[in-house]
C-alpha cells in the first residue's frame, strides 16, 4: 500500500464564526470547524440542535447566516462545483404511489437546478448504471421508489448522491426508520467507502454507538448541542484514490 499523507490534508470544508437564526431563534452560535480531505466526521446532537440546518447550509439549500463557509477553498457565495458534493437528505416516508422510478431518482442527482432540463446523454445513462451497480440495485432500476423497502430506498438515495463521483458526501440521518440489521450493513458500506475511496464524509446520526465505534469515544469538538466526532484521513492506511467502479463494496 502506498502512503501519501501529504496529498490528503487539504481543507474540504472550513466554517468560521458561523451563526444562524430562524427569526429570533438562534440555532447555530459561533461555530468554527474544519474538515480535511478524507476525514470522516460524525455529527451528533439532540433533536433541534441545528444539525439539519447546518447540513442544508453546506449544500447551498439555506443561505448562510453570519460568518464564513468555504468549500474546497472557495467562499460558498462563489462556489459553483456542486457536483463535487453528494447529499443524502433526511429520509421522508414515501407514498408508494410516488411515480418516479429508482432510475429516475438516481438520474436526478446529475442535475442541479440550473440544468434540470438538460438532455440525457449516453454518458449520463452509463453513470446511472454504474451508480446502480455500485449500490447493487440494478435489478430495482425500473421499480417505483415508493415500492422499495427502507434499506433499498436508502441505497437508491446513496446512488443518487454518488452519480457525480463527489469528493464530499453529506448524509443526514441516512438510516432513520430502518431496522437495526439494515442500519448496520448501511454503516458498514459507508465505512468501507471511507477506507477505500478518496472521499470525505460528514454524517449526521443519532446512532451514538455506531459513531463511537468508528470515530472514537470522545468528540473532537462540541458546539452548543452539536458534537463532532472525527476520524482523520491520516489515521487511514493509504491515501490512494480508488475508482468506485473497481472495488467491491
Ligand atoms: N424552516 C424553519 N423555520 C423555523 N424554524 C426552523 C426551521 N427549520 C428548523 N427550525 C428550528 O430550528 C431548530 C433546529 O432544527 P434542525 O432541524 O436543524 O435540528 P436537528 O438537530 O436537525 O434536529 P433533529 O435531530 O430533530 O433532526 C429547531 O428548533 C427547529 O424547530
Amino acid at each position: 500500500m502506498q502512503k501519501a499523507d501529504n496529498i490528503c490534508h487539504d481543507p474540504v470544508l472550513e466554517i468560521k464564526n458561523l451563526c444562524f437564526s430562524y427569526g429570533e431563534q438562534q440555532v447555530i452560535n459561533n461555530l468554527n470547524f474544519t474538515v480535511k480531505e478524507r476525514d470522516f466526521v460524525g455529527v451528533i446532537g439532540s433533536n433541534g440542535a441545528g444539525k439539519t440546518t447546518l447540513m442544508r447550509m453546506l449544500v447551498g439549500l439555506l443561505p448562510p447566516g453570519d460568518g464564513e463557509i468555504r468549500l474546497f477553498g472557495q467562499s460558498i457565495a462563489k462556489f459553483k462545483d456542486w457536483e463535487r458534493i453528494g447529499y443524502v437528505p433526511q429520509k421522508n416516508a414515501f407514498n408508494p404511489l410516488f411515480p418516479a422510478t429508482v432510475r429516475e431518482v438516481v438520474l436526478s442527482g446529475l442535475y442541479n437546478n440550473k440544468h434540470i432540463f438538460r438532455k440525457m446523454t449516453k454518458k449520463h445513462k452509463q453513470q446511472c448504471d454504474d451508480a446502480l451497480e455500485v449500490m447493487r440495485i440494478q435489478d430495482l432500476a425500473d421499480k417505483r421508489i415508493g415500492q422499495l423497502s427502507g434499506g433499498q430506498q436508502q441505497r437508491a438515495f446513496l446512488a443518487r448522491a454518488l452519480i457525480n463521483h463527489p469528493d464530499l458526501l453529506i448524509l443526514d440521518e441516512p438510516t432513520v426508520g430502518i431496522d437495526a440489521e439494515t442500519q448496520a450493513s448501511f454503516f458498514e458500506l459507508i465505512t468501507h467507502m471511507h477506507k477505500h475511496h478518496h472521499m470525505t464524509f460528514l454524517m449526521v446520526s443519532h446512532d451514538i454507538e455506531m459513531i463511537k465505534g468508528y470515530l472514537g469515544n470522545e468528540p473532537q469538538q462540541v458546539n452548543g448541542k452539536i458534537n463532532f466526532y472525527v476520524r482523520h484521513s491520516h489515521d487511514l492506511e493509504n491515501c490512494v484514490q480508488t475508482d468506485l467502479q473497481h472495488s467491491v463494496l
